[in-house]
């Protein structure tokens, strides 16, 4: 079976003469819930560009479920969902119309779109905000309403950038949960953050971005492994990658 995202020896940024990213390459499998964790600057948002299709790679390809976005545009782009770190509203639409907005460019019926709105609207306490406009609305609210739109369409890939800052502790549990649920019904998601006890405690797998390179993968048990240290947290092996004290085993 194709893993739903490939991305292999992407090597991309935004300009050739200085690449950002050299020689990524990962699989994701259904189910499957992985972390993208590095400094800032490492290239978590750069990955996620060339993943949405955003950026072109120099060389390397990125497949979901087996295609390309050039083989097909239209069905790559419909496979994911992303949340990005900072909330983009149409200030001229509401809560509601955001979601209608989402339920049409992917097609949703009209009895899926009332089924799973209202049960995000009930989820993310945003009942009552139905017809505000994102004017009124707080950055927390505003990446609720991002996430809901997300989450509506249910994906087989969400690209999730940054979720947690600015979420409050309800809202993190919420879209945790919901993460939750997803994962257990096939799709995968692609997290970065920088919430490392919440990635450690949530994510089956990681990948450690460093400087443009993958530093290294896998699940924690793994990662402790090659670190040479069964019982490091996922905070401390960051810490030892991003000051280059890491010498890892085989
Ligand atoms: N639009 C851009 N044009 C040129 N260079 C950029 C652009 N965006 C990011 N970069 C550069 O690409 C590199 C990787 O940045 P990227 O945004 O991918 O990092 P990140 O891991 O997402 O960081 P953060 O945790 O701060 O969000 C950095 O050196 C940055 O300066």
């Amino acid at each position: 079976m194709n893993p739903v995202l490939s991305v292999k020896q992407l090597s991309g940024g935004y300009s050739r003469q200085r690449p950002v990213l050299h020689d990524v390459s990962f699989d994701m499998n259904a189910g499957e819930l992985v972390g993208l964790v590095g400094l800032n600057g490492a290239g978590k948002s750069t990955t996620i560009k060339h993943i949405l299709g955003l950026l072109e790679p120099y060389s390397g390809e990125i497949r979901i479920s087996g295609r390309t976005i050039r083989e097909d545009k239209i069905g790559y782009r419909k496979s994911m969902a992303y949340v990005p770190e900072m909330p983009e509203l149409y200030e001229q639409l509401t809560l509601e119309e955001h979601l209608q907005l989402t339920a049409m460019a992917y097609h949703l019926d009209q009895k899926t779109y009332k089924e799973r709105s209202e049960q995000l609207l009930k989820l993310f306490n945003m009942e009552k905000k139905k017809h505000w406009f994102p004017t009124h609305f707080s950055k927390g609210m505003r990446q609720k309403v991002m996430i809901m739109c997300a989450f509506l369409v249910r994906p087989e890939l969400y690209i999730v950038d940054e979720p947690f800052v600015g979420l409050d502790p309800i809202g993190i549990q919420s879209l945790l949960d919901l993460m939750t649920d997803m994962k257990k019904s096939g799709s995968s998601i692609l997290m970065s953050t920088h919430i490392l006890t919440t990635a450690e405690q949530y994510c089956d797998r990681f990948i450690i971005l460093h400087e443009g390179r993958i530093a290294v993968q896998g699940t924690l048990e793994k990662i402790r492994r090659q670190f040479g240290n069964s019982k490091a947290s996922l905070h401390e092996i960051y810490l030892a990658v991003a000051r280059g004290e890491t010498q890892w085993m085989e």
